[in-house]
């Protein structure tokens, strides 16, 4: 089936077996039956060629000298044709009545059947909304389960996160502590080998000291008994002096009596005999004196000898000490100075003592420390354990959970169908007359019943081809009225963009006359972003957010714009080389490549939002007659996304096109000519095949048109093919002025939106092998 382009409406007129049509009159013969003589129609053709046309329009002539006979034959001969004809005419008309009859027929059956199919598929479309209904209830459970198990997840992630700063403060501490411990050790090691040396030091200085104290009393004992032995022979010496003194003075006293005694003569002689007695005994006393002093000198002498020996003993002592009193007095001071250094000493010692406690006690307190530090990292390294065990147990939930949403997100995009159509209808711009007729707007939508929020009525101007206000009424998978944020319709497309990055093609049409939106719903303003921006923030935070889960992603984009059925790369830089085209190649993977194409990876809205700009900038505007801003052209944004996950192995290849289509006008009411009329012609061309290729998939049909544009070529495999989904806009301005042009891209819309595409199915491939 061939869809035609949108031009009006198509009515089909089933022709009905006309009952005017006279039959043939009778033969010259008076019969009321086709001719007897075997001269049907076939056998007049076969012989005259003729069609049953020409022979009504045969004139018959005679010539000048034809006689009457000859006439009457050619008249007989004529009129046998016409009957022919007659009758032939006859018989196809009721061949014709006959096949409209059993068309009809049918048709009454085909219509009853549909009626039929229309019963069940309302059965069953109930049936999917109820099943539907509680997927999405399902759906919301889970996800408020999903984010239950995030906030666990979170929660185990902080707490995960303490316990390692935890861990992380305590291992330090412990280092710090092991380290203080260590030097502590150290220096308590040092200090004990300083105790020791000191201690070995101590003992050798008492022993020396000792020694010492022992030689100095000896010495001292020596010393006194060498003193008195020589007070004694001193005082002996002056006792022996004295009485020699005493008997030299008697001797003299004697002699002095003696030459007295002499002098007194003879008498005195017996005086002198018994001097001289007196004398010999005197001498005999003083022999005795004498060798008492004789006795007395050797036993000075001989004191003498022993004082000089204990001299010499002395000296002998003296040489071998190498010291003499003095140095004795000087050995006790440095005695006096070593015990108070030994004191000193002493005291150091007890103080490095009382340090090497002290130490002890802190070694004993950090290695105590450094016990409770180890058990507490064990018990944190436990609950580390712990919680990454609650953690890998929760993440493989969350894992699950994605895989369990993207299962029922992808059902509940499956039962919606995988082709749907959003209308949105723009505010009236200023001074722009929106009412078909006084107080009746040009689109309506139904506030209640079954079509609020999915239906629309558009009544056409009086004077304007339709009846003065005569409404035609559409119903579409969704329809936003003017009011409409792009938040708003955002949100009722973001599960489809979702799906892109779960491994589907999923295509975005806006499509809809000039100046009705396009260029608003898909691209927005800074202020009011469209969907294109609106994708690449969701694109990018739920690529972030699964990232989680081990999932990562590759995007790369590109941009093209169709104009007169010819590509032009929207973000190249001259890679296309002087007199070549842009050409279009698909894989039997289902990829497509367009030669000398940039694409280019991106990886934050930004960078995309900057691309976006980049291709604005570059695309071609051109002025109509209708809107000195109308783009003349289709824009394509492809945005590959290419994910592979780590923990499960699963990857996912999508593809996302938003495809801002340029304006739907009729040639008449755009009234351009030369360039304008050419690129118009392109543009309802391609959007004439674009309604064909989903209008051949929806059939079934064997041949899917694709190469008749550039356009459905180009998104071949993201059209129709096993993985895609689509949707379409269609914009509709409010204006009467538009009117007519509004309600051809509803029936086009309405076309569309009554193809279903089989079922979208994601093509997921798991990596590991
Ligand atoms: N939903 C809307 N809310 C507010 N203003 C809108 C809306 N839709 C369209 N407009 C405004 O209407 C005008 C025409 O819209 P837009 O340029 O998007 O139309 P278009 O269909 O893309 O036209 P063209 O085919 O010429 O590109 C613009 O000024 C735009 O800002």
């Amino acid at each position: 089936m061939r869809t035609q382009a949108p031009a009006g409406s198509v009515s089909t007129t089933r022709a009905a077996p006309s009952a005017s049509v006279a039959a043939p009159p009778p033969a010259a013969d008076g019969s009321a039956g086709p001719p007897a003589d075997g001269s049907g129609w076939e056998e007049v053709a076969a012989e005259t060629g003729w069609t049953p046309a020409d022979c009504l329009a045969h004139k018959l002539s005679f010539g000048k000298r034809a006689d009457a006979k000859s006439k009457v034959d050619a008249l007989v001969a004529h009129v046998k044709r016409l009957r022919s004809a007659g009758w032939h005419l006859h018989e196809a008309r009721d061949a014709a009545a006959a096949d409209a009859a059993d068309a009809a027929e049918r048709a009454d059956a085909e219509a009853a059947l549909r009626r039929s199919d229309r019963e069940t598929s309302d059965l069953a479309l109930r049936e999917v909304q109820r099943e539907l209904g509680s997927l999405a209830q399902a759906a919301r459970a889970h996800e408020t389960q999903q984010a239950q198990r995030q906030a666990e997840v979170e929660r185990l992630q902080s707490e995960l996160s303490d316990a390692r700063s935890g861990l992380r403060e305590a291992e330090e501490a412990a280092r710090g502590a092991a380290a203080e411990g260590k030097l502590l050790r150290e220096q308590v090691e040092s200090l004990q080998g300083q105790a020791r040396s000191l201690t070995d030091m101590q003992t050798q200085a008492q022993k020396y000291n000792a020694q010492l104290q022992q030689y100095n009393s000896k010495m001292q004992g020596e010393l006194q008994a060498a003193n008195e032995a020589l007070a004694r022979s001193q005082a002996e010496k002056a006792a022996l002096t004295e009485e020699c003194a005493a008997l030299k003075g008697r001797l003299t006293a004697l002699e002095e009596q003696l030459a007295g005694l002499a002098a007194v003569g003879s008498s005195a002689e017996a005086l002198r005999a018994s001097a001289l007695e007196d004398a010999s005994r005197l001498r005999g006393e003083v022999a005795g004196v004498a060798a008492q002093r004789d006795n007395a000198v050797a036993e000075a002498a001989r004191l003498r000898g022993e004082l000089e020996a204990a001299r010499s003993e002395v000296d002998r002592f003296r040489e071998a000490t190498g010291k003499d009193v003095g140095a004795l007095e000087a050995e006790k001071a440095a005695r006096g100075a070593l015990e108070s250094r030994t004191q000193a000493q002493a005291e150091l010692n007890s103080n490095l003592h009382e340090q090497v406690i002290l130490l002890r006690e802190q070694k004993e307190l950090s290695e105590s420390k450094l016990q409770k530090s180890a058990a507490e990292v064990k018990k944190l390294n436990a609950k580390v354990k712990r919680l990454e065990k609650e953690l890998v147990e929760a993440e493989r939930k969350v894992v699950e959970g994605e895989a369990l949403r993207k299962k029922l997100h992808n059902t509940i995009q499956e039962l919606k169908g995988n082709i749907r159509v959003f209308c949105r209808v723009r505010p009236p711009a200023s001074g722009e007359a929106a009412e078909a007729a006084p107080g009746k707007p040009v689109v309506a939508f139904p506030a209640e019943g079954d079509m609020a929020g999915r239906g629309l009525e558009l009544a056409q101007p009086g004077g304007r081809g339709g009846k003065d206000g005569e409404a035609h009424s559409f119903g579409f998978d969704k329809v936003f009225a003017p009011q409409a944020s792009q938040g708003k319709v955002f949100e009722e497309i973001s599960q489809l963009v979702q799906s892109a990055l779960d491994g589907y093609k999923v295509c975005i049409f806006a499509y809809g006359q000039t100046g009705s939106g396009k260029t608003h719903t898909m691209m927005g303003s800074p202020e009011q972003p469209g969907m294109i921006p609106r994708a690449m923030d969701q694109i990018f935070a739920t690529a972030k957010e699964l990232e989680a889960q081990g999932w990562r992603y590759e995007m790369k984009a590109a941009m093209l714009e169709i104009y007169n059925e010819e590509l032009r790369d929207l973000l190249g830089k001259g890679l296309l080389p002087a007199g070549k085209k842009h050409a279009i190649q698909h894989d039997d993977k289902g990829s497509t490549t367009v030669s000398y194409c940039e694409h280019v990876d991106v990886s934050t809205p930004e960078g995309v939002a900057a691309l976006l700009e980049r291709a604005m900038k570059a695309r071609s505007v051109a002025a109509t007659a209708m809107n000195e801003q109308s783009s003349r052209s289709h824009m394509v944004f492809m945005l590959a996304i290419e994910g592979a996950n780590a923990t499960t192995g699963q990857k996912a290849r999508g593809l996302l096109n938003l495809i801002d289509l340029a304006g739907s006008e009729r040639l008449s009411r755009s009234a351009v000519s030369g360039e304008r009329l050419k690129e118009t012609q392109a543009i309802n061309k391609s959007l004439s095949a674009l309604g064909d290729v989903i209008a051949a998939l929806g059939n079934k049909e064997a041949h899917v048109p694709y190469r008749n544009s550039k356009l459905t070529f180009l998104l071949q495999s993201s059209l129709g093919g096993a993985s895609s989904k689509t949707l379409m806009f269609v914009n509709v301005s409010p204006s009467a002025e538009s009117a007519p042009e509004s309600l051809c891209s509803l029936r086009f819309a309405a076309k569309v939106n009554a193809c279903e595409i089989g079922t979208a199915k994601r093509q997921p491939t798991t990596a590991r092998q």
